[in-house]
């Protein structure tokens, strides 16, 4: 019997949607934060191939969720491009910055950053083998504008006002980065694929912050290139592309990107997106991750809502956006047995 989730992105519509979360390895669980103290921190996390095994593999043993998705982190690419990356409890990460031609010149070319990204692979390769056969497992990147924001800002930002000074004042230079970073993409997902992901997602989760034709050329066009490579590479391999904050132009994202599944936030109706995006192909989401720290009945509501909206198409699903480390683990399991409860019945 194929994975569900795999059903779901070849396009069936299935009983009962498969379901798992952006972020399920994370904070809000004690076993993730007593793996992350044994590891040191959150990169010695990232680049250790048994304990990123570990913390992917907690959140199927305690929920049983149809995916697992690779543990590791967006900004793994620019620090094997050569920038240094540090996070700071509490405070999100630091990196060194791209924002003249000099530092665009200084980046370590794409052949090299398998140097510091093979831990990564091999983390794949051991969830490939001890991940229960019924678990579909998600490999993923940042897209290229989402990771050259914090490139150019040197952190998260709320606007992304660095980034888009760039593109104003040094246009080439900004469409430079973002080739160099879609090439390495392609290559760090490829290898993921190689290693045993069944499954890619492209996270743009700035995407939202790029207007007229920026959105295209700079989120859509970037992950139509990442599709289609991969899947020459790669035939029949699925994709995920997940424009955060596309709003209305979440309409066409299948087209436009390649993917066979676009994830969509909390920012659109349930509805709208079933008849405006889902009518093109599977959709990922997209119950408000609040709604896991407020629980009560609201939750099983709003969960109820989102499952009815998309029974009529292919759906996985998601949250709008990551779990949160205030989320409780009892709110997990309502949502989980409230969008499986007609499984059995
Ligand atoms: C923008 C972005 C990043 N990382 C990621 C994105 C895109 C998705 C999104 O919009 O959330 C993606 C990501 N980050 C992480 C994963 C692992 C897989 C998963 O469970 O979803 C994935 C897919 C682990 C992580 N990445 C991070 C954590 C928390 C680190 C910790 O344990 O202290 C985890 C579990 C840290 C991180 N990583 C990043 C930031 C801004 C931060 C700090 C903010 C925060 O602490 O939540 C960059």
């Amino acid at each position: 019997m194929t994975k569900l989730l795999l059903r779901a992105l070849a396009g069936e519509t299935l009983p009962v949607p498969p379901i798992w979360m952006m972020r399920q390895a994370g904070r809000y669980l004690a076993e993730y934060r007593a793996t992350r103290e044994r590891a040191g921190s959150f990169l010695d996390l990232c680049y250790n191939p048994d304990l990123a095994a570990e913390v992917t593999l907690q959140p199927i043993r305690r929920f049983g969720f149809d995916a697992a998705i690779l543990f590791a982190d967006i900004l793994l690419i620019p620090q094997a491009l050569g920038l240094d990356l540090t996070f700071e409890a509490g405070e999100g990460p630091r990196l060194s910055t791209v924002t003249t031609e000099a530092d665009l010149a200084r980046l370590k070319p794409v052949d090299a950053i398998h140097d510091t990204l093979s831990p990564v692979y091999e983390t794949v390769r051991i969830l490939s083998r001890e991940l229960p056969s019924e678990t579909a497992l998600i490999g993923f990147a940042g897209a290229p504008w989402t990771v050259a924001t914090y490139m150019i800002a040197g952190r998260g930002t709320p606007d992304q006002g660095p980034a888009h000074d760039l593109i104003r004042t040094n246009r080439p230079l900004f469409e430079a980065l973002l080739d160099r970073l879609t090439d390495a993409t392609i290559d760090y997902l490829s290898r993921q694929v190689q290693a045993g992901a069944e499954v890619v997602k492209i996270f743009d989760s700035w995407a939202g912050s790029l207007q007229g034709d920026d959105f295209r050329a700079y989120s859509l066009d970037p992950a139509r290139r990442i599709t289609a490579a991969l899947k020459q590479r790669h035939p029949g391999l699925p994709v995920i592309a997940f424009p955060r904050g596309a709003g209305e132009r979440f309409e066409g994202a299948h087209a436009a990107t390649g993917a066979d599944c676009i994830a969509l936030d909390d920012g659109v109706a349930p509805e709208w997106a079933a008849r405006h995006v889902q009518a093109a192909g599977c959709v990922q989401g997209a119950l408000a991750s609040p709604h896991l720290v407020t629980g009560g009945p609201e939750l099983v509501e709003a969960t109820r809502r989102v499952v009815r909206a998309f029974a009529g198409g292919p759906h996985i699903f998601n949250l709008g956006h990551g779990i949160t480390p205030d989320a409780s683990v009892e709110n997990v399991h309502r949502m989980i047995d409230t969008v499986r409860e007609g499984r059995h019945g």
